[in-house]
């Protein structure tokens, strides 16, 4: 693709940016943003959670992430409710314990924002169908929050195997759900089972069904990225970010680059 002047232009899907570029930063910095991470299992949520967190403080925008992973670890007895079946969209009392503490944490953020503590809350969870989604929505648009909380989602599409399996042997069996409860290779077999829970029950989000929100598709861990709608500069510098990072521990890298 050949710009005005014969400079090249790179091709990106869609940009579609509200507002940023007029409004003043500081301006765009005051409306409570919450960022909320969308994504099966091992799709590095959590990673690019705290990486967030930390670009968006040490820009000078407080930022809190909350993961509802350890509201369900308070929540559950992991002896017996660590496991796989938990997950499972057919589990009633899992759904209702997995539902009161993607509630609590939503609230928490919401408290975090309203008392103006913070600007930006970053919400970690699966978020993976659009019944959840439609409800953080909902709640941030309620018109007691003064103002009502702009929401964006960056959601982590990754089908490669190769990064999906290093992800689970190094990062998450070494997790709280398993340390000290199972051996390294049963917690193995149980979080693949547990990805297998969700895969029942995402909803990507949709071209189409979800035009109406702000959003990122972060896929293969940064090969390509898909944006819509971003609104503001908490948003813009967000999509910044991300596109601008290594998502990956840099030996995913031919060994050439890495070792420089
Ligand atoms: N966009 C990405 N796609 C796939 N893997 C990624 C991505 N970003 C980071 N990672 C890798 O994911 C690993 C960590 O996974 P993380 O715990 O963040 O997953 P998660 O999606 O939060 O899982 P869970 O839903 O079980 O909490 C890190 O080693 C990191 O290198
Ligand atoms: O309630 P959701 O959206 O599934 O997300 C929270 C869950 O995501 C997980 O990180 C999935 O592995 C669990 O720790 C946690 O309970």
């Amino acid at each position: 693709m050949v710009g005005p002047a014969g400079v090249p232009q790179r091709k990106m899907t869609y940009w579609n940016v509200k507002g940023s570029l007029v409004d003043s930063a500081n301006e765009q910095v005051r409306v409570p943003n919450v960022i909320a991470l969308v994504g099966l299992p091992a799709r590095g949520k959590t990673y690019i959670s705290h990486k967030l967190c930390r670009y968006l403080n040490w820009i000078g925008i407080k930022t809190k992430a909350f993961n509802v992973g350890e509201y369900r670890r308070k929540a559950c007895n992991l002896e017996e409710e660590g496991e796989f079946e938990f997950f499972s969209p057919h589990n009633n009392k899992g759904n209702k314990i997995r539902e009161d503490c993607a509630r609590l944490a939503i609230e928490d953020m919401g408290r975090y924002l309203d008392s103006k503590e913070g600007e930006v809350a970053i919400l970690d969870a699966t978020n993976t169908t659009r019944a959840r989604r439609r409800l953080l929505v909902d709640y941030c648009r309620e018109m007691h929050h003064n103002p009502p909380f702009r929401v964006f989602f960056v959601e982590s599409v990754c089908d490669d195997p190769d990064i999906i399996n290093s992800n689970i042997t190094e990062i998450k069996i070494f997790s709280p759900d398993y340390k000290g409860i199972m051996s390294e290779e049963a917690a193995k077999e149980d979080f693949m089972k547990r990805i297998e829970m969700y895969k029942m029950q995402y909803e990507p989000i949709d071209e189409e069904c979800d035009e109406d929100l702000s959003y990122i598709k972060v896929i293969n861990a940064g090969k390509s990225f898909y944006v819509h709608n971003v609104n503001g500069h908490v948003q813009s510098r967000v999509v910044y970010f991300l596109m601008n990072i290594h998502l990956l521990p840099q030996k995913h890298l031919p060994h050439s680059s890495w070792r420089k």
